[in-house]
């Protein structure tokens, strides 16, 4: 039978535990659970809501360095079969947290063993997926106390070969804002529609009109996506919807697109509300400030990579995806980093398999790494 290590197995157990934003109290027992049994010299715990701070004390510290990673879940139905599959309906490691969580661990741990010189801060922060944890843990009384110097993260990347590490300096993530827009109209019977004003029809309107602000009102050379991952709306097949929500997402590469984008948001949610008749609410929720690679950090990393990890380097380019640990990069140097974990499906998806075997590699090459700061 194969052998599992340590750390897979970690990662296992919490894999089998999702838990979406501010809710991962079983994650922080776990968590919790397994630092109790480390050196309780070396390791100092602070809760914050559902998530920890944990000090490793070095032998003769002048610095903090900061570990972040990030800890819930999707609201996804796991459809991989896997015997260590989540025991939540509903919900599920589909962003790679879980693995985030045991690389962690493992660094811990490793220097828990073998102190380095200077602390260690590793941050396990709730909410990455919404509404954000990184901003309000930035504020937070305790970190202003532990407030590293640099700081540093990780981000499964399944398109990546297993045993490669992807990374570039500047831009790496893009700005994010959440995107909900109800609709209200006048609902009333199927057959007699001249007497209402229908929601399913207005949100569907609304739906092909927002496709056209990439293409017609964004800088062909910036770049922005805009997505609506849900639309509801209606009661039955025979009552003429009076309310639709629709909720999404928006990616900007530039701070000035997310502005165009969102002033032709509201431009075209007027018209619907004129064409329509209906009344309409956007509400952006949660925002994510674009993650911005120190430069002299992540070249100092490269040509670490370079020297000892030369088949692991891939230069990427930026990517769409979001991360509110550009929060933290926004005040504190360091840099995010792709781990690949090479799994035919990708991220948010209901069958993503990283293969685990990138857990080990990670403690290690970070581990190493560390030495060096
Ligand atoms: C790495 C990753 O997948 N991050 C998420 C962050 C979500 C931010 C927010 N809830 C939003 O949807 O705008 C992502 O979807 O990129």
């Amino acid at each position: 039978m194969e052998e599992v290590n340590r750390f897979v197995q970690i990662r296992r157990d919490l894999h089998k535990i999702p838990e979406l934003g501010y809710q991962e109290f079983k994650t922080q027992a776990f968590l919790l659970n397994y630092l109790s049994g480390l050196s309780k010299e070396r390791v100092e715990i602070r809760k914050w809501k559902t998530g920890l701070f944990v000090k490793v004390h070095g032998t003769a510290p002048e610095k903090l360095i900061g570990w972040r990673a990030d800890i819930d879940g999707l609201p996804i139905e796991e459809q991989t079969g896997l015997p260590f599959k989540s025991e939540h309906p509903g919900q599920m490691h589909a962003c790679g947290h879980d693995v985030h969580m045991s690389i962690a661990l493992g660094v811990l741990t490793a220097f828990v063993k073998k102190p380095l010189k200077d602390d260690l801060l590793f941050i396990f922060q709730p909410a990455e997926e919404g509404p954000g944890g990184a901003a309000p843990m930035l504020e937070s009384e305790m970190m202003k106390e532990w407030r590293p110097d640099i700081i540093f993260a990780l981000h499964i990347a399944p398109e990546y070969p297993l045993g490669t590490i992807a990374v570039k300096e500047g831009l790496l993530f893009a700005n994010t804002s959440e995107l909900f827009i109800d609709l209200k109209g006048k609902g009333g019977h199927a057959a007699y529609p001249h007497h209402t004003k229908d929601m399913v029809v207005a949100s569907a309107y609304l739906v092909t009109q927002l496709q056209s602000i990439v293409s017609r009102n964004v800088d062909p050379l910036d770049s922005a996506v805009i997505t609506v991952g849900k639309i509801t709306g209606g009661t039955v097949q025979n009552i003429i919807a009076e309310n639709a929500r629709l909720e999404g997402t928006i990616r900007t590469l530039s701070a000035e697109a997310m502005s165009t984008v969102k002033k032709r948001i509201e431009a075209c949610v007027k018209g619907i509300e004129a064409a329509f008749e209906c009344e309409a609410d956007i509400d952006y929720g949660s925002m994510y400030h674009q993650v911005y690679n120190d430069p002299e950090r992540t070249a100092h990393f490269i040509e670490y990579l370079e020297k000892n990890q030369k088949e692991s380097l891939i230069i990427c380019k930026e990517a769409m995806t979001g991360e509110d640990f550009g929060y933290m990069l926004k005040e504190i140097p360091g840099f995010m980093f792709w781990l690949g974990v090479q799994s035919p499906f990708g991220l948010h998806h209901a069958k993503l398999q990283p293969d685990e075997k990138a857990i080990e590699f990670a403690i290690s090459v970070l581990t190493d790494y560390f030495q060096t700061l």
